[in-house]
């Protein structure tokens, strides 16, 4: 990876191994390691996954949960922190489900401009959906929408943009 203020973005599919090729770029840097987490563990296989991650990661990481302000986390970030936001696509689902939320569109295009001006290197995690039939149901048809409009928000702005396949990453931009 290298160079001090980039933005690398990390695509893939549910197990693709985006989080620890991610966590591998990040912790080519210098320590300390911010890991913003957008994940909100509502049942005990998601607790689960969360507690298996956190297990994972060396010390030299600290964590912010963000379930919905990662613009907000971004910005509390100091100045040439190895940042990594994982993942994306939980926000998204994090935006849509909420009440009160923001809309989505104008939410995922405040985010993509605060990713759009890194100030250390920063690594954002995403998944790539839709590549399936066509989902049955309206809310999954506007979530997959949403996301791929997020995803190309971002792509556009990153600097570099891998894609994973099992486990192996392909360099797209
Ligand atoms: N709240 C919280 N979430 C975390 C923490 N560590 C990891 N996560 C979440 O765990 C999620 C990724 O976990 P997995 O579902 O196992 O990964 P995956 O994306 O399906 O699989 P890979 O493609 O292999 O990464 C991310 O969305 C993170 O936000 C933490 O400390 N706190």
């Amino acid at each position: 990876m290298a160079h001090r203020s980039s933005l690398t973005f990390v695509l893939g599919g549910a197990r693709s191994g985006k989080s620890s090729h991610a966590e591998r770029l990040i912790m080519e840097q210098p320590a300390p390691w911010r890991y913003i987490a957008t994940a909100q563990a509502y049942d005990e296989e998601m607790h689960a996954r969360i507690a298996a991650h956190a297990a994972r990661r060396p010390a030299g990481w600290n964590t912010r949960e963000a379930p919905l302000d990662v613009a907000g986390a971004l910005a509390a970030t100091p100045e040439g922190m190895p940042v990594l936001v994982d993942c994306l696509t939980l926000w998204l689902t994090n935006v849509m489900l909420s009440p009160d939320g923001p809309d989505v569109e104008t939410a995922s295009q405040g985010l993509a401009e605060a990713l759009g001006r890194p100030r250390g290197p920063w690594v954002v995690v995403s998944n790539e959906v839709g590549l399936g039939i066509v989902p049955d149901n309206a809310l999954a048809r506007r979530f997959r929408d949403a996301a791929g409009r997020l995803n190309q928000m971002v792509a556009a702005r990153a600097d570099r943009v891998v894609f994973m396949v099992a486990g192996l990453a392909m360099q797209v931009k």
